[in-house]
């Protein structure tokens, strides 16, 4: 493709060279270019790509797109001076695979808790309704059938062009993806038709990332200031933040909520280990998903789902036979009646309502044992938040380890303790090897009790010190539970 054409609508403040040059392919690392590429340089939050330029002529870049253009300049290399070069990738990433966004009806999901969810049963239940799909999601992404490794919730827009692209090709009609705060704040949907956009909730996260609350929710808020006057923004009114993220937006907007009265409006009318019984409009249904906050997210899901044209009947039976998302109250019963969950909670928000939810739904008096700890290198300020959720809204507690990454785990540990109220000291116990806290909680556990393990849900492995070890919350209390023959 011609350079000018992979240019198209990028915001170009300079160029010295030739844009008539054929581009074989675009990279933002340098350590990826080959002969005939264009090398986008992004200014990170580690190092800067303006520093790697040198590096990726040598390699074969004919074409540099940054922000400020270098003193020495090198014959037969095209360079492009853009505005801002994380926003020029995008375009350009949507530009050298055909804008492959446009082929195919995509739909953004944003907010604290339940994007992937929300976006996993949309696929599922789209799927089920017998349309080709995709999923961009924390877990996995998936091109109708094909399933591939997910790396980040929101994929560099290198990544997103070339799955959409691929969807393309086999004929996808709607795409589900997750939208994360970092992925917009970094620019990584820019560029990108959307059909619509979903707000869940927004709370306490990420705040070692986004310097205040206020930062977060207008990232947040950004994503549907720029979605198109076609599309659609469906938000939830019971969230005090949800009516702001529309305040700006050209797109059609709707409304979901089960506490006042809005466009999909929803009633709990039994919560139950069984699951939800639930009035959408004027529908009951019965779902296998647990807890109230499930319940947002099948509103949620009903409302898109009508928004882009199935069925309200057809919905409403696909609702109901949709079953719970890998590690999202992810839940198996023993011989002895113990109930473990494992659920991907690692904010205090999402901590607190699966604690809710299960002290809700609880019916005897089994001991609630919760088993949970918090990742190294990420927001630090949460830890004793969920050590004092945690303690008080369970009655037993080991704190252990989560993804430790680089930070001494003794030390994440004693930042959860110190969240611990004293009336709370006795229920609690640390245990730094996160294995040895799953079998614990299974020593301790007594016919009809529950085990939480929170954290962690789908994730497959352990990261310590930068190496990631094999690790499953799921399979290790199950294979517990059955060695102690329990
Ligand atoms: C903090 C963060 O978000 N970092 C993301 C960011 O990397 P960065 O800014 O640190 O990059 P950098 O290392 O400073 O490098 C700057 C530039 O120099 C380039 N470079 C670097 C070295 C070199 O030799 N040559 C070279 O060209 C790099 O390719 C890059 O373009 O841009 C990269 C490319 O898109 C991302 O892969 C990377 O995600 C890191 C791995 C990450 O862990 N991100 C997490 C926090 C994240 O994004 N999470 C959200 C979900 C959060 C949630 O809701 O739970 C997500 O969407 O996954
Ligand atoms: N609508 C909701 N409101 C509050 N909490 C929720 C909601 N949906 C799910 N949760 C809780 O939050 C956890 C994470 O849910 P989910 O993975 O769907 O969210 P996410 O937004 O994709 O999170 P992440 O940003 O980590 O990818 C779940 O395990 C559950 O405990
Ligand atoms: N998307 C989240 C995942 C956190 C999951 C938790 N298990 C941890 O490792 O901290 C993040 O990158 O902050
Ligand atoms: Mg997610």
């Amino acid at each position: 493709m011609e350079l000018k054409e992979l240019l198209y609508k990028v915001s170009i403040e300079k160029v010295v060279g030739d844009t008539a040059t054929q581009i074989s392919a675009v990279h933002f690392d340098s350590r990826k270019i080959d002969k005939g590429n264009a090398f986008v340089a992004v200014r990170g939050t580690v190092s800067d790509g303006h520093d790697f330029i040198a590096k990726a002529i040598e390699k074969g870049a004919i074409a540099i797109v940054c922000e400020d253009i270098p003193q020495n300049i090198k014959e037969g290399v095209t360079y492009v001076e853009v505005e801002n070069a994380a926003e020029a990738l995008a375009i350009m990433a949507s530009n050298f695979y055909g804008v492959p966004s446009e082929n195919l009806k995509l739909i953004g999901v944003t907010g604290t808790n339940g994007k992937t969810t929300i976006a996993t049963l949309l696929f599922q239940l789209f799927k089920k309704a017998g349309y080709k799909v995709g999923l961009l999601s924390t877990v996995k992404i998936m091109v109708d059938a094909q399933e591939y490794k997910a790396t980040h919730t929101t994929p560099d827009p290198l990544m997103i062009n070339r799955y959409l692209k691929e969807m393309n090709e086999v004929g996808v009609e709607f795409c589900f993806m997750e939208v994360s705060s970092h992925g917009i704040h970094q620019k990584r949907i820019e560029g990108l038709v959307f059909e619509g956009g979903v707000f869940t909730n927004l709370s306490h996260d990420h705040l070692d990332y986004h310097e205040t609350f206020k930062e977060y929710r207008d990232v947040k808020k950004s994503f549907f200031d720029s979605l198109p006057s076609g599309a659609f923004a469906l938000t939830n009114k019971d969230d005090k933040n949800g009516a702001f993220m529309l305040q700006n937006t050209k797109a059609k907007q709707y409304t979901y909520a089960l506490k006042s009265y809005a466009d999909y409006r929803g009633q709990i009318l039994e919560n139950s280990i069984g699951g939800l019984l639930l009035k959408f409009n004027d529908n009951e249904l019965w779902a296998k998903l647990i807890g109230d906050f499930n319940a947002y997210n099948l509103l949620a899901i009903y409302g898109t789902a009508e928004l882009l044209g199935l069925e309200t009947l057809e919905i409403l039976r696909l609702l109901s036979e949709l079953e719970s998302v890998s590690g999202r109250f992810q839940y198996m019963i023993s011989n002895d009646k113990i109930t473990a969950i494992v659920d991907y909670a690692h904010t205090p928000d999402a901590l607190k309502n699966v604690l809710d939810t299960i002290n809700e739904i609880r019916t005897n008096n089994e001991t609630l044992i919760t088993v949970v700890g918090c990742g190294g290198d990420r927001d630090k300020t949460k830890r004793p938040v969920m050590g004092n959720i945690a303690s008080s809204l369970s009655n037993k507690v080991i704190f252990t380890s989560d993804n430790p990454r680089t930070e001494k785990p003794e030390d994440i540990i004693a930042d959860i303790e110190k969240g611990v109220e004293p009336q709370h000291y006795r229920k609690t116990l640390s245990i730094t090897d996160r294995a040895q806290a799953i079998k614990t909680a299974c020593q301790l556990a007594m016919a009809n009790d529950i085990i939480l393990i929170a954290g962690k849900g789908h994730e497959t492995y352990q990261e310590i010190d930068g190496v990631r070890n094999d690790f499953n919350d799921f399979e290790i209390v199950k294979d517990e539970l059955k060695r102690m023959g329990k």
